[in-house]
């Protein structure tokens, strides 16, 4: 697979929280959504591939630039970058302002582009950031950052403060972006309906460490909760059900009643039936159960 964004064996420590090993690519001209619940490390993660957190190992590289000792910077040029909070030293400036700034920073800053988003989102570029309403503030510093068309746009819980409608606006925005099919969007976010109407691709992330980059539509498709009953008081009926294939979790829903997630559910199927349990449904597993599921694996294996 084509990467923009390559992470081996990057380490990252702060006093009471470090990052890593991480082992990961982000797949180019995809959606990727970080998600992870919260101080998992989802924003140091970006600041660390804008450069910004010094790792203690590993290799990080940004389309095509390896950064660790490298002082070229032009790669960061062809980032779109939103933080998740907004910076005080931008307040007294106007969002035009903060524009035209960032206009002489990107060689590929186009005005007609900026002034396409403001109107879209509906905000008026004349007025001062630190006056403007947080959703507001947040639709303009979008503006800013998707203003050069960058290659890799990096974007921190975009919809932060952002009404229904306005997150409307960004999601089609966002899939506008992507049309052209060689940019890459990398965004944390804790909104499921989000990730379900952007991502390609889903990057777990759990107290610093990745449980897995998985393709979403793929993810959604094999992750299920199967409800099996065995009509005797099956003695072992745990320890057999945890030897389903594609085993992930288990819960005795009432007696002889289970609720066991899987991630091979034909087979798993199959199985429960071939050792005696009725299978009385099979449903898919919403992304917030399957994050959920990891984590109680990831403590597990703690
Ligand atoms: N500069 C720093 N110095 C020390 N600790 C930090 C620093 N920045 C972040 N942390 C800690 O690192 C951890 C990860 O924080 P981070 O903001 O990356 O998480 P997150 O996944 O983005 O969380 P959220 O979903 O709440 O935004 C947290 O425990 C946080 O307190």
């Amino acid at each position: 697979m084509d990467y923009s964004v390559s992470l081996r064996g990057v380490k990252l420590e702060h006093e009471r929280f470090s990052l890593g090993p991480i082992e990961c690519g982000i797949p180019r001209g995809m959606v990727t959504a970080i998600v992870g619940p919260n101080g998992s490390g989802k924003s140091t993660l970006f600041r660390a591939l804008l450069g910004l957190e010094p790792i203690s190992a590993g290799q990080i590289e940004v389309l095509g630039t390896r950064l660790n000792g490298n002082r070229d910077e032009s790669y960061k040029n062809k980032i779109g970058f939103l933080a998740e909070n907004p910076h005080m030293h931008d307040n007294p400036f106007t969002a035009d302002e903060k524009a035209k700034f960032a206009s002489h920073w990107y060689p590929g800053w186009d005005w007609e582009r900026y002034r396409k988003l403001l109107r879209h989102f509906d905000v008026e570029g004349g007025i001062k950031l630190s006056k403007m309403s947080k959703g507001m503030r947040r639709k303009a510093e979008l503006a800013i950052a998707m203003a050069h068309d960058p290659e890799l746009l990096m974007l921190d819980e975009p919809s932060s403060g952002l009404d229904p409608f306005a997150w409307k606006t960004m999601i089609e925005e966002l899939q506008r972006y992507m049309e052209p099919g060689d940019r890459t969007l990398v965004l944390a976010t804790h909104i499921m309906d989000e990730i379900k109407r952007l991502a390609d691709y889903i990057l777990f992330i759990y107290r610093g460490r990745v449980l897995g980059l998985y393709e979403k539509d793929q993810l959604l498709d094999d992750w299920r909760t199967i409800v099996v009953q065995s009509d005797y008081a099956q003695k072992g009926g745990m320890e057999l059900l945890q030897r389903t294939p594609g085993f992930q979790g288990l819960a005795e829903a009432g007696p002889g009643l289970y609720r066991l997630e899987v991630n091979d559910p034909e087979q798993g199927e199959a199985y429960c039936e071939e050792n005696g349990f009725q299978v009385l449904a099979v449903q898919r597993m919403e992304l917030e159960d399957i994050l959920s599921c990891l984590i109680r694996k990831e403590e597990a294996r703690r």
